[in-house]
């Protein structure tokens, strides 16, 4: 099934010229976008499925009480399992697809299971314990959640207060929260619904400290569903967003578990209790990193539907005549509206590309993890951290902006954007916080920066670090900030200036002789900002790489070249005074590049609805009435408020009981 064909027939005129404007077949974007038109299909078939069950085609969420939205999920949660077993639809890609059609968007019951659970036994259980785990765990036997975060450290993971005591004599570990800001805080899935956990804790044997662990631990009865003996658990109540979810928090007194329960690929304890520690103590974050590089692709999704909100209703949406007694125009139409729809309609491609490539990346050297290769490992935690941290932030900043692009109607519910923004900014925060993921990178570029003074050989990432590019932009007219290489170069230069710069201010104090920690507290800013323009020029970089490596026809390639035009166009005349600062650019230049980036407004204003088209959401999974396909807005946004529980009557009861004796004797 394609989009087109599941939508209704009458369409707005306004929306139907403007895709009667595109110069690029959109199927072939969306091949592109899905990796392969057989993964198209097969995406179109499955979401096809989903969508076209009764058993998921839920009342509109929106109206409903948490506890209501929990339920609808648990439910649903439980329908997807069912119909999965009968359908023995068994690949975990698949899985992922279905799942996300069958519940609209909302976090299944089992999200964290998929995203965490899953990965940590595949990953970091042994064959033994796969055996009696995974089984059961790819089975939903058990349901199970990952218990890091307590309610005194997120960040600062080695400092958990959890303990698992190992007892030589039963062969167990005694599971432990032996202070209250040890609870276990935020997990999802957790409140009321996992009934089993990979519990991250200090390791104690022999009276040894042996350093963080993850430990698998039984949290609920498979009888009757009730919280173990020693197990306190409960839901954190409502939060920003993601309302449907019950993130909880949990306490140990004292929980006893086997010893087979510590997950042993790298790190083993003998039953007397002789610990062996892993090839590196970084190996237990591996499951963080693993799922920082889905959150990237997860910060592109998030914006794709954003811009197809924005932009479609920007297409439907007319105001303000601008002759006296004219037509009113679109307000696509406005440069300023352009401004707030493009340059995140790029940022979007842009992510996608990057998380198509961090994704290639990592699967290369999954092997070279799993063979303990401290490097590569090394080299995936700096891409992953500042990618995550960089694509978070910018696509949430950007869904505010195409909120407000809505105007009044961005602010209602109808919109889709409450809940995509709400539900988005939380990846600013989960898997590490923003300028924590941020500074680790940083900390990897500086010591890229000591190797390529050693003479050490730079991940590719880096290598920028030993071959800096000439120290003047060489643009000479407007037309030359096209040129997609000349844009690279000054991404490059920024990137080799800025972590220069972090690497010589952090040098400098610590020459000055403050301690490490504290010259490091002092470099923060410097360092936050080489982490940016790295990943900044990593983004440009790539996005580069694909518009020119990708095969495509003449007419799609020619519209990613001018998006991609823009992405990096936008970045220099927002970041203007990072290449004016030593003189790599000047004012004439950043007015040249200003200059084309407007131009290109006009440019991918005929293509910009199709380009959303192409990303290929289906209105049941955007969710929003601006956003619609057909693009009936107005009768739509109508049908809704009519359908608020508020209106179910003429007249509220509470009418009844506070204003009608206020109003006793009022007259007119
Ligand atoms: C999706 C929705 C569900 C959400 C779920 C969650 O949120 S779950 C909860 C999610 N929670 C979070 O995400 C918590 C975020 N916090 C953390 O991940 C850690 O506490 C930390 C990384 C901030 C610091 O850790 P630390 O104090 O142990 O480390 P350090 O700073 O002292 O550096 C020492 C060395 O270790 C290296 N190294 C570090 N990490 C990695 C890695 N993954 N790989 C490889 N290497 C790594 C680092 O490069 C450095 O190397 P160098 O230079 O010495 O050669
Ligand atoms: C919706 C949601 C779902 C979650 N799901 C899970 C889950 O399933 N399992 C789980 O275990 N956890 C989960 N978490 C917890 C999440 O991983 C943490 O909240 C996150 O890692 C941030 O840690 P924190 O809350 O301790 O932030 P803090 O570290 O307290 O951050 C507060 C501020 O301090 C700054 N800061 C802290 N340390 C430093 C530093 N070293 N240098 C500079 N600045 C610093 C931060 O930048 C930030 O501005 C979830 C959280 C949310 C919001």
């Amino acid at each position: 099934m394609s989009l087109k064909e599941s939508s209704p027939i009458r369409v707005n005129p306004d929306l139907r010229k403007e895709r009667e404007k595109a110069s690029f077949n959109i199927s072939e974007l969306t091949y592109i976008i899905d990796r392969g038109e057989d993964k198209t299909n097969r995406r179109r078939y499955l979401v096809s499925l989903a969508l076209n069950d009764p058993d998921f085609n839920e009342t509109n969420m929106n109206f409903l009480s948490r506890d209501e939205q929990y339920s609808s999920v648990v439910r649903r949660s439980v329908h997807i399992v069912q119909k999965l077993r009968k359908m023995k639809l068994t690949d975990l890609k698949d899985q992922f697809i279905y799942k996300a059609a069958a519940l609209r968007g909302h976090g299944s019951i089992f999200a964290i299971h998929d995203l965490m659970l899953i990965p940590m036994l595949q990953n970091f259980a042994t064959d033994e314990q796969k055996k009696i785990f995974l089984s059961k765990a790819l089975n939903y036997e058990i349901t199970g959640t990952y218990l890091q975060t307590e309610l005194g450290h997120g960040t600062f993971v080695r400092g958990l207060e959890t303990t698992a005591t190992y007892d030589p004599e039963h062969q167990e570990f005694v599971i432990n929260s032996p202070t209250l800001t040890s609870t276990k805080w935020w997990p999802g899935m957790l409140g009321k619904s996992a009934n089993f956990a990979v519990v991250m804790a200090q390791l104690y044997s022999k009276g040894k400290h042996c350093g963080l662990q993850s430990f698998l631990v039984p949290l609920r009865s498979f009888e009757d569903h009730r919280p173990l003996p020693g197990v306190t658990l409960g839901d954190i109540g409502p939060k920003f967003g993601a309302e449907s979810n019950d993130n909880g928090f949990c306490r140990f007194d004292h929980v006893r578990i086997p010893r087979i329960n510590m997950l042993s690929k790298y790190a083993t304890i003998s039953p007397s209790g002789i610990y062996s520690a892993p090839v590196s103590d970084k190996i237990i974050y591996g499951a963080m990193v693993l799922t920082r590089i889905t959150l990237v692709a997860a910060a592109a999704r998030v914006l794709s539907f954003g811009c197809t909100i924005a932009i479609r209703y920007s297409a439907v949406r007319r105001q303000t005549e601008l002759t006296p007694g004219g037509e009113e125009p679109q307000i696509i139409y406005y440069q300023s509206q352009q401004l707030k729809l493009f340059p995140p309609l790029a940022t979007a491609y842009a992510f996608l590309f990057a998380a198509h490539n961090i994704r290639d990346r990592c699967d290369q050297i999954q092997d070279d993890i799993i063979a303990g290769n401290m490097s590569s490992i090394q080299e995936l935690h700096g891409l992953s951290s500042a990618m995550k941290g960089f694509s978070s932030l910018s696509a949430t900043s950007w869904l505010e902006t195409l909120r407000l692009s809505c105007g009044g109607h961005g602010y209602s519910h109808a919109s889709g954007f409450p809940n995509l923004y709400t539900n988005a900014t939380a990846l600013v925060t989960v898997e590490g916080e923003y300028s924590v993921m941020m500074l680790q990178t940083a900390r990897y570029l500086i010591k890229c920066i000591s190797m390529a003074t050693s003479g050490d050989k730079l991940p590719s990432l880096a290598l920028y670090l030993t071959s800096p590019p000439p120290a003047k932009c060489s643009a000479r007219s407007s037309t030359d900030f096209l040129n997609l290489d000349l844009l690279v170069d000054a991404y490059t230069h920024r990137a080799f200036r800025l972590v220069s710069v972090a690497g010589k201010t952090l040098q400098s104090k610590i020459v000055s002789g403050k301690p490490h920690h504290i010259a490091w507290n002092e470099s923060h800013i410097e360092l936050l900002k080489a982490a940016e323009v790295h990943s900044h020029y990593y983004v440009v970089k790539n996005y580069v790489n694909s518009v020119k490596q990708l095969t495509m026809s003449q007419p799609l390639k020619s519209v990613m070249i001018s998006l991609c035009q823009l992405y990096a166009l936008h970045g220099i005349q927002q970041s203007a005074g990072d290449f004016l600062q030593d003189g790599y650019m000047n004012g004439n230049q950043i007015a040249m590049a200003t200059e084309q980036m407007l131009l290109l407004l006009d440019v991918i204003r005929p293509n910009a609805v199709a380009l959303c088209d192409a990303f290929d959401v289906p209105d049941e999974l955007l969710g929003s009435i601006l956003g619609r396909y057909d693009g009936n807005v107005y009768e739509n946004m109508y049908l809704w408020a009519k359908s608020s529980p508020l209106n179910k009557t003429e007249v509220h009861e509470s009418y009844y009981q506070y204003l009608k004796p206020m109003l006793k004797g009022s007259k007119l």
